[in-house]
């Protein structure tokens, strides 16, 4: 059973308009310089034009950026050397401005959020903070499913809530950031499910373990997917919701929900590290077209972040060797993917500017 909103939502993402992307691609050929001399940012203007069904696209002006937090019941099994805590007192530190993200956004004009969908501790009302916890953490995904198929849903809409309020308020472009201890577990094990690619080539190192550690984790990966697999008889797009609520946390399911909220309104996302390539993997299965609205921020060191972008056709835009999450790489992207809208606003034609143009020059 699909909840209302979610239905609503799927129902409303549409493919990217054909005649606002001829338009763009048209334009394009029109701005003083040399044809496709702005490499990728052409195709993504492009793109952007699509998905707005308008060209140009409107400025991506202002930009908010969410940060979903939850903890993991698969805390449990050793998956990291981090306290679970440390969720907790790292949104302290977001809603302090503290953070690499804090600072990162500072830069370069982005608004952070924080939204509690899952933290395992009592989080007083705060400026910055959406209090919509689903459950105080998820269960061990080793011994059951991570969420009930009701959690996952109510966590998928408060992702969707999430991404129409910024609209309302005006945000142009979303990005999305993560904080729990233990989620890389989760993702690698969501992006093991939605890609059929082995626990051992899609489990990183997360924050940084050792070899024994990681040994463990591919482990319980393996263990959590030998338990849920049989439930989706090894064709995760026939009931996406149940793998999310098998293996996801909550922050997950908040993202996925943030990306088709984000699809269904026509407004692009930019997708930080690993967390939310597994999220996108997730929105992909339920609503394939969100595909459309989704820019791939940076490549992440986690080695589950390619697979799933390859799995996604998304070509990241930056390589920084990053592996942070909090929504650190989808904030430094923003500015290449805002500027790839304003050429489209700003550049004059050749016709405007009076500057030749090879067809007249070869006259
Ligand atoms: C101080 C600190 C700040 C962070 N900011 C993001 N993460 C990142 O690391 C965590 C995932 O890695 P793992 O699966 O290995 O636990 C997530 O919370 C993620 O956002 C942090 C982790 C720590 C320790
Ligand atoms: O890719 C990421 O976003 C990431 C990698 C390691 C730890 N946390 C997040």
């Amino acid at each position: 059973m699909t909840s209302e909103l979610l239905g609503l939502t799927i129902e409303a993402v549409r493919p990217l308009d054909a005649a606002a992307m001829k338009l763009a691609r048209e334009l394009q050929a029109r701005l003083t310089k040399p044809a496709g001399s702005l490499g990728e940012l052409e195709e993504l203007s492009v793109r952007l034009a699509g998905l707005a069904a308008a060209c140009p696209p409107p400025r991506l002006e202002p930009a908010q950026l969410a940060v979903f937090a939850g903890d993991h019941g698969v805390h449990a099994q050793g998956v990291t050397p981090w306290p679970q805590e440390v969720t907790a007192q790292m949104v302290g530190n977001f809603l302090a401005g503290g953070a690499a993200v804090n600072a990162l956004a500072r830069q370069t004009g982005v608004t952070v959020t924080v939204v509690d969908i899952g933290v395992a501790a009592d989080l007083p009302p705060a400026d910055g903070l959406i209090s919509a916890k689903v459950r105080a953490g998820t269960r061990d995904m080793t011994v059951e499913p991570a969420m009930t198929r009701a959690e996952a849903q109510a966590a998928l809409e408060v992702g969707i809530q999430t991404a129409s309020a910024m609209i309302d308020g005006g945000a142009r472009v979303l990005l999305t950031g993560d904080m729990g201890i233990g989620n890389t577990t989760a993702s690698a094990a969501l992006i093991s499910a939605f890609t059929g690619r082995d626990p051992g080539v899609v489990t990183g190192y997360g924050t940084g373990i050792d070899a024994p550690t990681h040994l463990r984790k591919v482990e319980v990966i393996r263990q959590a997917l030998a338990l849920h697999g049989p439930s989706w008889g090894g064709d995760p797009a026939t009931d996406p919701v149940a793998v999310l609520a098998a293996l996801g946390g909550l922050e997950h399911a908040g993202l996925a929900g943030f990306i088709l909220g984000a699809a269904s309104r026509r407004v692009p996302v930019i997708l930080d590290g690993v967390i939310a390539a597994a999220a996108a993997l997730t929105a992909v299965a339920i609503a394939p077209s969100s595909r459309d609205a989704m820019i791939a921020g940076h490549q992440s060191v986690e080695p589950g972040a390619s697979v799933a972008l390859s799995q996604l056709e998304l070509n990241p835009l930056l390589d920084l060797g990053l592996r942070l999450g909090e929504g650190t790489g989808a904030v430094l992207a923003y500015p290449i993917v805002a500027g790839a809208v304003r050429v489209l606003h700003e550049m004059a034609t050749f016709d405007s500017a009076g500057v030749a143009s090879k067809d007249e020059q070869q006259q």
